[in-house]
C-alpha cells in the first residue's frame, strides 16, 4: 500500500525534514507514527498525498511510483486517500451534509448517490441525524468526527490521520480510534501520526517512530536511539 525506500526530503531553506526513510505498510494494515514535534510526521503524510515530493529516495502508493505521476494524475490517487486534520479543516459556513459531501461532488456522483453515501458515513461516525447543522454547533469531538466522516465518505482504500486526537478527551479520542480500527476491520489501511503515546500504548498496533527525521520501529527503537544519540 505504502513503500519508502531511503526518501529523504530537504525543504527549499535547507531544513532536512527526513533522512533515509525506509518503511512499507501493507494493504489493510493499521499503524502509528510518533515522534517529537518537527520530527517529520505531518512530511512523511505530505510525501504520501504528494502535497510535497522526496528530494531523493522513492515513494510507491498502491505500486505505482509517484514521482512518475503527472499533475494531472495526482487527484486520481488522493481519491484513494482519506485524509484526518487535527484542526478538521471543515467549511464552517457550510452544512455538515456540505462538508461530508465535498468529496463526491467533485468527483461527480449522482445527488442520490451522494445522499445514501452521507448518511451511510454519518452513521458510521455516531453523527446520523446531524446533516442540516453548521460545525459551530457541534463540539470538538463532533467536529472531529464530521472531518472523518469526508474522510471516509468516497470509501478510500487508505486512512491517513493527523494529530486526529490532538484536542479531544481520554474517552473521545478512545471513541475515534475504535472507529478507526472498525474502518481497518473492513479493509481500509490506517495511518495515525499522534504525540499520544498512551494511545498509541493503549492499542496493540505497529509503531513507526521518527526522531529527527529518522525512522525507527518501536521494538528495535531503544537499541536504535542509543546508536545515533
Ligand atoms: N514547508 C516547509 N518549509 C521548510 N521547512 C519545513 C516545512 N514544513 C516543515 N518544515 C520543517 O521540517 C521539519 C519537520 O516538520 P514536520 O511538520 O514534518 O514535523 P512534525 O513531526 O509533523 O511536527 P509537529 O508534531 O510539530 O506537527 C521541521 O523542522 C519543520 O520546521
Amino acid at each position: 500500500m505504502i513503500l519508502f525506500e531511503q526518501v529523504s526530503k530537504v525543504y527549499p531553506g535547507g531544513q532536512q525534514a527526513l533522512k533515509k526513510v525506509d518503511f512499507h505498510l501493507k494493504q489493510g494494515e493499521m499503524a502509528f507514527l510518533t515522534g517529537h514535534s518537527g520530527a517529520g510526521k505531518s512530511t512523511l503524510l505530505k510525501l504520501i498525498t504528494v502535497i510535497e515530493r522526496a528530494s531523493t529516495g522513492r515513494v510507491a502508493i498502491n505500486g505505482f511510483d509517484v514521482a512518475k505521476l503527472t499533475p494531472k494524475q495526482i487527484p486520481y490517487l488522493r481519491r484513494n486517500i482519506g485524509m484526518i486534520f487535527q484542526d478538521h479543516n471543515l467549511l464552517m459556513e457550510k452544512t455538515v451534509f456540505d462538508n461530508v459531501a465535498l468529496p463526491l461532488i467533485i468527483e461527480g456522483y449522482s445527488i442520490g448517490e451522494i445522499r445514501k453515501r452521507v448518511a451511510g458515513a454519518l452513521d458510521m461516525v455516531g453523527l446520523f441525524g446531524k446533516e442540516r447543522h453548521q460545525p459551530v454547533m457541534l463540539s470538538g469531538g463532533e467536529q472531529q468526527r464530521v472531518g472523518i466522516a469526508r474522510a471516509i465518505v468516497n470509501k478510500p482504500a487508505l486512512l491517513l490521520a493527523d494529530e486526529p486526537t490532538g484536542n479531544l478527551d481520554p474517552k473521545l479520542s478512545m471513541d475515534i480510534m475504535q472507529l478507526f480500527e472498525v474502518l481497518n476491520d473492513s479493509g481500509t489501511s490506517v495511518l495515525i501520526a499522534t504525540h499520544d503515546l498512551g494511545l498509541v500504548a493503549r492499542m496493540k498496533y505497529r509503531t513507526l517512530t521518527l526522531k529527527q527525521g529518522q525512522l525507527f520501529e518501536l521494538r528495535r527503537t531503544i537499541a536504535q536511539e542509543e546508536s545515533v544519540s
